[in-house]
């Protein structure tokens, strides 16, 4: 049996988890360097008590740069097959992290499915399922049903859970005195927002905050406070009512570790290369180093279509200067549903992302496969740079489509392929290089 509510509580008491052994492998730190860190909330391993699939991550500061991949059943499309097979190419492709973000139908037979079938941790969006769980109109709802949603997730065994606590009262206030150009884009926050002025109520996951916590922490449940102020274009970043929301969500943070329940904040958005780094320490500062999880930046607003480009440009200047978790971004975002092609391309730019503030970063072994990698091109070993592609499906196949006259080479360079010529010369062998006229 086990003896601590959870993983911060037990961290705090200096016991370590069977999951922050797991993580302590997976990141090349100590135990003790991953158990101080949870105590603290710096670093936080969203593991249900509930989702026994699980291979426990870690996010927060000196821990690997994670990513997550948002899918879901929705009215527009209720294939969940298609569902399942972008489940399985997350997994496949190494995301650490689904969202469920189901709203339609029976989101709790496929919600199941999931946390049954999945290693990755899950999160959910308890507000998108209100009304469909309910089985009620936005306005019936109650701030004690909203708390029964939540409750009902966590006994299933969501890892973490998206909840917009922090757009209370002072915070409209905030976003409605100084207006912004796209207003509210988070769907989460855009319900509450509705909810609360057709109620005229104080959000009900801000005035019930204590109980969610309790719930929270029975299931070991991560909260992950949602920035429903998010700015939606670059026009609106940091701007009040985004630094309003994310002073509510420092002290939110703080009230959650006083419960032990784990705390990662959400961030933005739509944001310009040049105000990333800052809103990064804005946000280490004002939520007290708690882990930090981004919704791209977009950089510019001008790329539908090539939305998974302008997430991983942000990514990557966020991931470096602080941000912890990166939730990819699909070619489809602001246009359609992502369809599995979409959700492959949204995976491999948020690795990439991921992959190269890690690097930067300098964690442990983090340039360990591009070294690899380097190794495996010196050699013109083709095999094994396929294996260590981030997308090997695609390496093998763009290579195969043009090959090269000359074997071990690629058909770029063809016959001229600098590392083969090096690597001759290197050798003390000669070569030869003729023209198309020539005898050879
Ligand atoms: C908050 C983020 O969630 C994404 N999002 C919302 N619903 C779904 C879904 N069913 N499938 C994939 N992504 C979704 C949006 O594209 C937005 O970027
Ligand atoms: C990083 C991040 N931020 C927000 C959301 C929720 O979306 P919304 O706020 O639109 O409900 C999300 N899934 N991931
Ligand atoms: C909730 S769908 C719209 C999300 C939007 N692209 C954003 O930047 O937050
Ligand atoms: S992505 Fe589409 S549906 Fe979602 S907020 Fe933007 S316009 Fe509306
Ligand atoms: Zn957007």
């Amino acid at each position: 049996m086990r003896n601590y509510a959870t993983q911060m509580d037990a961290a705090k008491r200096g016991i370590v988890t069977p999951e922050i052994e797991t993580v302590a492998k997976k990141e090349n730190r100590p135990v003790e360097f991953i158990m101080e860190r949870v105590a603290k909330g710096t670093i936080a391993i969203p593991a249900n008590i509930n989702h026994k699939s699980l291979s426990a991550e870690a996010v927060g500061d000196g821990t690997r740069v994670k990513i997550n991949v948002n899918l879901g059943i929705s009215g527009d499309c209720k294939d969940y097959e298609m569902e399942l097979r972008k489940v399985r190419m997350a997994v496949d492709m190494g995301a650490e992290s689904i969202m469920d973000l189901s709203n339609y139908g029976k989101t709790n037979t496929f919600r199941k499915q999931l946390i049954d079938m999945s290693p990755a941790m899950i999160g959910t969006v308890p507000m998108y399922d209100a009304i469909g769980y309910l089985e009620k109109d936005l306005l019936e709802i109650t701030a004690q049903d909203f708390l029964k949603v939540v409750e009902a997730h966590a006994r299933e065994g969501v890892d973490f859970m998206t909840i917009h606590a922090g757009i209370n009262r002072r915070a409209v206030e905030a976003f409605m005195r100084e207006g912004r150009r796209m207003n509210i884009v988070s769907r989460g926050g855009s319900l509450l927002f509705a909810w609360m002025k057709m109620t005229g109520n104080e959000n009900p996951f801000f005035e019930y905050y204590d109980e969610v916590l309790d719930i929270l922490r029975r299931y070991d449940v991560t909260i992950s406070l949602g920035d429903a102020l998010r700015p939606g274009c670059i026009d609106d970043a940091s701007d009040a009512g985004q630094i309003s929301e994310l002073i509510e969500l420092g002290n939110l943070a703080q009230r959650a570790w006083a419960k032990d329940v784990q705390v990662m904040i959400e961030g933005p958005g739509h944001m310009a290369m040049n105000e990333i780094a800052a809103n990064m320490q804005m946000e280490k500062r004002l939520c007290h180093g708690a882990p930090f999880y981004v919704l791209g930046p977009l950089v510019t607003d001008i790329a539908p279509g090539y939305d998974h480009i302008t997430s991983a440009i942000g990514g990557a200047i966020a991931a470096q200067a602080g941000a912890n978790f990166l939730c990819y971004v699909t070619p489809a975002e602001h246009l359609r549903l992502p369809d599995e092609n979409d959700v492959r391309e949204g995976i491999v730019a948020s690795k990439i992302a991921a992959h190269a503030a890690d690097i930067a970063l300098g964690l442990p072994g983090a340039r360990d496969r591009d070294n690899a990698m380097a190794d495996a091109r010196h050699k013109l070993d083709w095999d094994a740079q396929f294996a260590l592609a981030l997308d090997p499906e695609k390496a093998e196949r763009f290579y195969n489509q043009v090959p090269p006259t000359e074997r071990h080479t690629c058909s770029m360079c063809g016959k001229m392929c600098a590392v083969r010529t090096t690597n001759m010369i290197l050798e003390g062998k000669e070569v030869k290089f003729c023209s198309e006229k020539g005898a050879c």
